[in-house]
């Protein structure tokens, strides 16, 4: 068993892959360099066992890549290039070894890599009975371009990079079947335990210098489109029969359906709207949309449009209290 300061040094980088950093793990904080003609995006999200994973839903390894997933997922959705991460970790007193603990580090530094950021500091606490993981991460995007949700316009277009209700259709696999369930192949399991930030969305969108308002989706459709609406003071119009695959959730009731699909979260695509040449021109830029409804003048309102009524969507998605 290594103590805390052994333990750190297990899990610290022995490279950086960006030469900005300055220094890294190993001092009181971390020091990097900006670079001219960019803004720094930061945020952080917090996985807490049983609430966000049991060892019953997800692999240790998959802990850690969704942990810092969900955080490069947010910045996609800003528009920004990944940079670096900071890891702030409670592990409970028993219950978790300090293998599994890697473990879960060895998931995250798998999806590091692939960006690729550093890892350039942390903390490391005990904690009575459940572990706990925040991640800060942190990016940069060309100066004043950032996506922000306040963008939409009515005459948008309301798209999706991505499908939705699988990681709802997963989750609820996963507490039924537990590790049973647990299946490389499945998409709907994959979706739930290995979600893909769309990080090149994000990129593409700013690329192309366009007005684009673009949120991942954590929350769920229901809600990311709501905040778009607000943010921007238009209302949002969702078409049900133009939801991706839609007809792949048919045998649950309607209820169930718009559960899944529209307030189940943990999609991780982005939602967002632009100008139906903007769209066009996207498509063009080979970022594939499916268009899912349309932005009009309003309140901060969402409707959703399903067998030719129109309803408002009242109560978002998931939330904590
Ligand atoms: N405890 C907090 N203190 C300060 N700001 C907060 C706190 N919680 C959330 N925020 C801020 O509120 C806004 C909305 O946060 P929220 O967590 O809903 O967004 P998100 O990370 O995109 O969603 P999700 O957590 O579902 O992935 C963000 O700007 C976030 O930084
Ligand atoms: C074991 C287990 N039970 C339930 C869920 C479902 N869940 C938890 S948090 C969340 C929304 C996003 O969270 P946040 O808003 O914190 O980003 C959802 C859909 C899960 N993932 N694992
Ligand atoms: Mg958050
Ligand atoms: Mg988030
Ligand atoms: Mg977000």
């Amino acid at each position: 068993m290594k103590n805390e300061f052994e333990w750190i040094r297990s899990i610290s980088p022995g490279f950086h892959y960006h030469k900005e950093v300055i220094t890294g793990i190993g001092d009181d904080a971390a020091v990097v360099r900006e670079k001219a003609g960019y803004d720094t995006v930061l945020a952080v999200d917090t996985m807490v066992e049983d609430v966000h994973f049991t060892k019953e839903t997800m692999p240790l390894k998959a802990i850690g890549r969704k942990a810092l997933a969900v955080n490069v997922s947010d910045l996609a959705a800003m528009g920004a290039v990944p940079l670096y991460f900071i890891v702030s970790i409670a592990v409970p007193k028993s219950g978790w070894t300090q293998e599994e603990i890697g473990e879960i580090y060895s998931g995250m530094k798998g999806l590091a890599e692939k960006y690729p950021m550093d890892l350039i500091g942390g903390d490391t606490v005990s904690i009575k009975e459940k572990l706990v993981i925040s991640v800060t991460v942190t990016g940069r995007v060309e100066k004043d371009r950032a996506l922000l949700r306040s963008s939409a316009e009515p005459g948008d277009l309301l798209f999706l990079t991505g499908k939705i209700g699988y990681a709802a259709a997963g989750l609820d696999r996963l507490l039924k079947e537990g590790k049973q369930a647990w299946d490389d192949e499945d998409p709907f399991i994959q979706a739930h335990q290995s979600p893909d930030p769309h990080v090149k969305y994000g990129r593409g969108f700013v690329e192309s210098g366009k007005r684009i308002a673009a949120n991942d989706v954590s929350d769920g459709a229901a809600h990311e489109s709501k905040e778009i609406a607000e943010a921007s003071g238009v209302d949002v119009n969702i078409e049900w029969e133009k939801l991706p695959e839609v007809d792949r959730f048919a045998f649950l009731s309607d209820e169930k359906q718009e559960e899944w699909l529209l307030r189940g979260g943990e999609d991780f695509c982005l939602i967002g709207t632009a100008s139906p040449k903007t769209c066009a021109e996207l498509e063009e830029r080979n970022l594939p949309l499916y268009i899912i409804g349309s932005v009009e003048e309003g309140k901060g309102r969402v409707w959703l449009e399903r067998s030719g009524r129109r309803s408002e969507l009242l109560g978002g998605g998931y939330t904590h209290f």
